[in-house]
């Protein structure tokens, strides 16, 4: 067993194999509504090479222009962000410790071979809570540091149904997915990973 840093905390095959079909159903209704976007970095304007779309009252965004940030609606549709899934607030009431619901919940889409780079997720005003996250379809290998950018990192996977959280000490850690491991999951026809991360941003 490797010992996960202090404050991060993982919990394998925590959905089974129907609460992961119920989940990608809502995700799939809201996505309908909300579709998903290209995301492109400050300054340089690259592309990400994730898709993704948000869901509650908040919405993580980020383009050339205006960089990081969250905002209440769709940066193509104007439209507001599909309501938070009642599931995701079941979730976060099980797990997070926090008398406040989630704001935001960020979908993140992954072709097999998209990736995220190391970073630290330190757009929320409000520290305190912490970040809940869920993957579905294909494994991937998540790596994890401490909050330095240098600081040694630990990797290990994460499965269809696995949900992990950045907590306390572990809040403002830096992470990433380094790979997606095609042909892992057959939950997603065509392939891929989605991971949602559930967070307080205010
Ligand atoms: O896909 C993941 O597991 C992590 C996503 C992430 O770090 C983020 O959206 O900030
Ligand atoms: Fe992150």
């Amino acid at each position: 067993m490797i010992e996960l840093p202090k404050g991060v905390k993982h919990w394998p095959a925590y959905f089974d194999r129907t609460a992961q079909e119920n989940l990608l159903q809502t995700i799939r209704d809201g996505v309908r509504e909300a579709p998903l976007f290209t995301p492109r970095m400050p300054k340089t304007g690259k592309e990400m090479t994730v898709r993704m779309t948000n869901f509650g009252e908040l919405g993580w965004v980020t383009d050339k222009e205006r960089g990081y940030r969250y905002q209440d609606t769709h940066p193509q549709t104007g439209m507001p962000w599909p309501a938070m899934p009642q599931a995701f607030l079941d979730l976060w009431d099980a797990l997070a410790d926090h008398r406040r619901p989630p704001q935001a919940a960020l979908i993140n889409w992954y072709a097999d071979d998209a990736k995220m780079g190391l970073h630290q997720d330190r757009d929320e005003a409000d520290l305190s809570a912490p970040v809940l996250s869920i993957s579905l379809g294909n494994e991937c290998l998540f790596r994890v540091g401490g909050i330095k950018r240098t600081d040694k990192t630990q990797s290990f996977r994460l499965c269809s149904g696995d949900v992990m959280m950045l907590s306390d000490e572990a809040r403002l850690a830096f992470h990433g997915v380094d790979r997606i491991y095609a042909d892992t999951s057959d939950l997603l026809k065509a392939g891929g990973r989605i991971n949602v991360t559930l967070r307080r941003v205010n």
